[in-house]
């Protein structure tokens, strides 16, 4: 599991042990704070470098570029960095709390999707390539993305033309800030996107402008994955351990949370009202639907994503049991991309299986994220639905995303304000550039042998078409 290395940096403008070690709620001005969901519109600062139709904001960070499509949601491309933000030092009296969604992101229009996806494969956690072909990530981001955009355009058309996340996301900061003022805690919450508007390094931009001074980082999903929670915290400690202020904020973030109680609840809530649309509730298979990972990313990475997820469903199911719901349940994974072996078994295998089996009611449960998405609405709505129809399944049904019930922000707020003490500076000395041990001729040797297999991999028609066959 990626490791975050954090340690205690002084921070001079920041109340010491007395803060730390008090009541978190204590901590916080009592005044109320104005709620901030960064929108790309209000973080945009500036046009970035074009490129024909794509182009990217400005960053200081030679090791991360975003691609986002002309006149993209956002109104264009943003600039942040030190030079947009005066650098800012916060007065003990003005203590202010910020919370951090940190969410995937998702087209909001069709000519936005080749893009996104191509920013989703450009991330080096996405696909891992050896260390030596790592500056092929970009150009197999841009051939991955381009092949796969008209299958990926068809889902995005099928629920309307564009992915709802941002705007769920937006309202489940509303509710978050709300649920927290109830709790007596006044804080700003951003929305940090990893793949689209408003991107994380928006989010982070507007955090400093508001001189935050201590920051919770809640991933919005409920396991980790190095892919999805451990890609996203990587770039923000990145971007955090490079900036003299942000580098002694205080942070504190919560890597997974499928095992809370109030989440774990509001599932069994969720499943159990599901169930009473059947005509035969105790007959219903309860089909926990989760996202996949490729294999190598547990076994040879490390990744606690399925641990984290059988335990999630052990605990959902003992949850519904102490309730007196006693119905049978399985665990299957979809949503896979490309040649490589993900976790099984998959869903629409077990799908078939289940037919064959004589299996005639199935409530899914999609169970590794918390907003509804393409892979809800027209995966599992669509494609898994008629799938289990054609196999023999008569009554299907699906639980929806958890979205904004009241219990389950209520609970994300409790994780907010239990999180608190930990907070912690990010370390600045943790984190070294590769570029910078970079000895020259191991870089000239990576550029030959990058260069050839760049070559067969961008040239070969045959190499393309199977790509082609594998999206
Ligand atoms: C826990 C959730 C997720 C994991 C784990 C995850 C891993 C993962 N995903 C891809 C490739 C794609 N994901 C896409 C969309 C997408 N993925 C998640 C969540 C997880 N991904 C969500 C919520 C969404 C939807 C966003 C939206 O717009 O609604 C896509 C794009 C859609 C498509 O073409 O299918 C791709 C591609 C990989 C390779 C991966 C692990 C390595
Ligand atoms: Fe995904």
């Amino acid at each position: 599991m990626d490791a975050i290395t954090t340690r205690v940096v002084p921070n001079p403008n920041l109340p010491g042990p007395r803060l730390r070690n008090s009541n978190p709620k204590s901590i916080l001005q009592k005044k109320s704070v104005v709620s901030i969901s960064c929108s790309s519109a209000e973080g945009s600062q500036g046009v970035g470098k074009r490129n024909g139709l794509l182009y990217g904001p400005v960053q200081k960070s030679k090791s991360r570029e975003i691609v986002c499509s002309a006149g993209a949601g956002a109104g264009g491309a943003c600039v942040y960095g030190d030079h947009a933000v005066e650098e800012s030092h916060a007065h003990a009296a003005e203590e202010k709390l910020g919370v951090l969604l940190l969410n995937l992101g998702g087209p909001e229009k069709l000519q936005d999707v080749q893009p996104f996806l191509y920013n989703l494969f450009a991330d080096p956690d996405i696909i891992r390539l050896p260390r030596l072909f790592r500056f092929l990530q970009r150009p197999l981001a841009q051939l991955i993305s381009v092949l796969r955009a008209p299958k990926s355009k068809e889902g995005y058309a099928a629920i309307g033309g564009g992915s709802p996340l941002r705007r769920i996301t937006d309202e489940q900061a509303e509710a978050l800030k709300m649920a927290l003022e109830e709790k007596k805690m006044s804080a700003n919450v951003y929305v940090g996107m990893r793949y689209w508007f408003p991107f994380t390094e928006e989010a982070v931009h507007q955090i400093k402008k508001d001189k935050i001074t201590k920051l919770v980082v809640l991933p919005l999903y409920p396991q980790y994955s190095i892919s999805t929670s451990g890609s996203s915290i990587r770039v923000l400690q990145d971007i955090f351990s490079k900036d003299s202020y942000l580098s002694r904020v205080p942070v504190s973030i919560i890597k997974s949370w499928y095992q809370r109680r109030g989440y774990i609840e509001s599932m069994a809530n969720l499943i159990e009202q599901e169930l009473q649309s059947f005509s035969n509730p105790e007959e219903v298979m309860i089909f926990f639907s989760a996202h996949g990972v490729p294999v190598s990313y547990v076994e040879d990475a490390g990744d606690p994503y399925r641990d984290q997820m059988e335990d999630c469903i052990r605990l959902i199911m003992q949850e519904l049991k102490a309730r007196g719901t006693l119905n049978e349940h399985t665990l299957a994974y979809q949503s896979r991309v490309g040649p490589v072996q993900w976790l099984k078994p998959y869903t629409d295998e077990v799908l078939v299986e289940l037919g064959k089996k004589g299996v005639k009611s199935l409530l899914a449960v999609p169970v590794s994220f918390v907003s509804e998405h393409i892979e809800t609405l027209e995966e599992i709505d669509m494609e898994y639905r008629e799938l289990a129809l054609e196999s023999g399944i008569e009554n299907w049904g699906r639980v929806p995303a958890l979205g904004l019930s009241p219990p389950f922000i209520s609970d994300l707020a409790d994780a907010v304000i239990e999180a608190l003490p930990a907070a912690q500076a990010i370390s600045t000395a943790e984190i070294t550039s590769e570029e910078a041990n970079a000895d020259p001729m191991s870089f000239i040797i990576k550029m030959f042998f990058g260069s050839i297999l760049a070559f067969f991999l961008l040239l070969s028609p045959k190499l393309v078409s199977s790509f082609r066959n594998l999206l």
